[in-house]
């Protein structure tokens, strides 16, 4: 039995759709039996939930000359009551009580949104309650929106501290090669600092999918990163849930890393800043170092661009203008433009408040 306490579940648009893009309820009844039964196991449980727009699909014909936003807005608004009203149905059968949470990236970039959900989430595990989150699809529209539903997924559990977060798809994990050819084969286990999957991965997405698997293998190897260990499985199959944590199904499963700080959990997720730190070689090279914990001094930045006080994100980029990772301003930026390149000055970022998303 995997040694899991807090889960995150996310179960993707195509797990809860028909092929006819209607809601395939029987499956959403026997995925909330399998909850059930984690919660009688005494695990603590957060399902993030795709399926609004399907839901919607079956309640509403879109009026003609609809464009796509307001046709998305419109059907998620409509299908996100029946998607949850269903949810609290068939929990209700199992003695258990839902909440819905909506959200969006807004709430993710905001540092006392971020806390307020984190402390009504903390409340509702504590009560037994089972919280179904899904994002707010009337207000995120085109830039606003999350990438999908799996990044929504990979906040909530890097937000929560979960133990792993399982994503369920149609799929098996992610194959070798195109999934629909006889010879490939599921990769089981991806290490920390494993490989490039780009390789591997088609760019083409199910039919009721947003993001595809490309998307959701970069969010996975994020999230494992942070020390969370994260599983691609198949929801289409009976019993899924308890059979993955017995260890008795296929799926992808990617190794944490050492686990981050909660600094940097909201880090690695922080949204892009205007205000950028430009390091040379022997900077980068010194962050990069594998097993060391390394802050970023005045001597190794070569340009600073925009404005930025302490306690701000700031950007890092090496000489090529890669970008190496994020981290909170010790101190404000004319005070690093009178430090630059000089030795002996105070770290600019220390180590406890830097996220790096390069790999050397
Ligand atoms: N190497 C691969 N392994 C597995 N699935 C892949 C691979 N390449 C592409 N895919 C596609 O990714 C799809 C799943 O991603 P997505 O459409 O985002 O689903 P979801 O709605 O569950 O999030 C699969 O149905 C499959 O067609
Ligand atoms: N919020 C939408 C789902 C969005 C989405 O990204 O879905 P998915 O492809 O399952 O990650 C809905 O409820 O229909």
């Amino acid at each position: 039995m995997l040694p899991y306490r807090r889960l995150v579940v996310k179960i993707g648009s195509n797990v809860l759709t028909q092929a006819d893009g209607l809601p395939d309820v029987a499956r959403q009844a026997e995925l909330v039996a399998q909850v059930a039964e984690l919660k009688r196991q005494g695990l603590e449980i957060i399902v993030v939930s795709s399926g609004a727009v399907a839901a919607g699909r079956s309640l509403i014909t879109l009026p003609p000359r609809a464009d796509a936003v307001r046709s998305r807005q419109l059907l998620a608004a409509v299908g996100q009551v029946r998607l949850l009203s269903r949810y609290a149905e068939l929990l209700a059968q199992h003695e258990l009580l839902c909440a819905q949470v909506l959200v969006t990236k807004e709430d993710f970039r905001d540092r006392q949104h971020y806390q307020n959900m984190q402390n009504c989430f903390q409340e509702l595990l504590q009560c037994g309650v089972v919280p179904i989150v899904n994002e707010n699809d009337v207000v995120s529209v085109t830039e606003l929106m999350f990438t999908d539903n799996d990044e929504l997924a990979g906040l909530v559990a890097s937000m929560l501290n979960a133990d792993a977060l399982l994503i369920l798809s149609n799929v098996d994990g992610i194959y070798d090669g195109d999934p629909s050819r006889p010879d490939a084969r599921v990769i089981e286990h991806i290490a920390p600092a494993g490989p490039d999957l780009s390789g591997f991965v088609q760019a083409t997405r199910s039919q009721f999918g947003r993001g595809g698997m490309l998307t959701k293998c970069s969010m996975a190897q994020k999230v494992a990163r942070l020390g969370i260990s994260v599983h691609i499985a198949n929801g289409k199959r009976d019993g899924v849930l308890p059979a993955l944590l017995r260890e008795e199904v296929v799926n992808t499963w990617f190794q944490p890393s050492k686990r981050a700080s909660g600094t940097k959990k909201w880090l690695a997720h922080a949204q892009l800043t205007q205000a950028t730190v430009h390091v040379n070689a022997g900077a980068r090279a010194a962050l990069l170092a594998s097993g060391q914990a390394t802050s970023l001094l005045p001597v190794g930045i070569t340009r600073l661009e925009g404005e930025f006080a302490k306690g701000d994100l700031v950007r890092l980029v090496d000489e090529a203008g890669h970008p190496l990772g994020l981290g909170l301003a010790e101190y404000g930026a004319d005070k690093a433009r009178e430090r630059l390149g000089q030795h002996g000055q105070r770290p600019l970022v220390h180590y406890d408040y830097l996220f790096l998303t390069a790999a050397d």
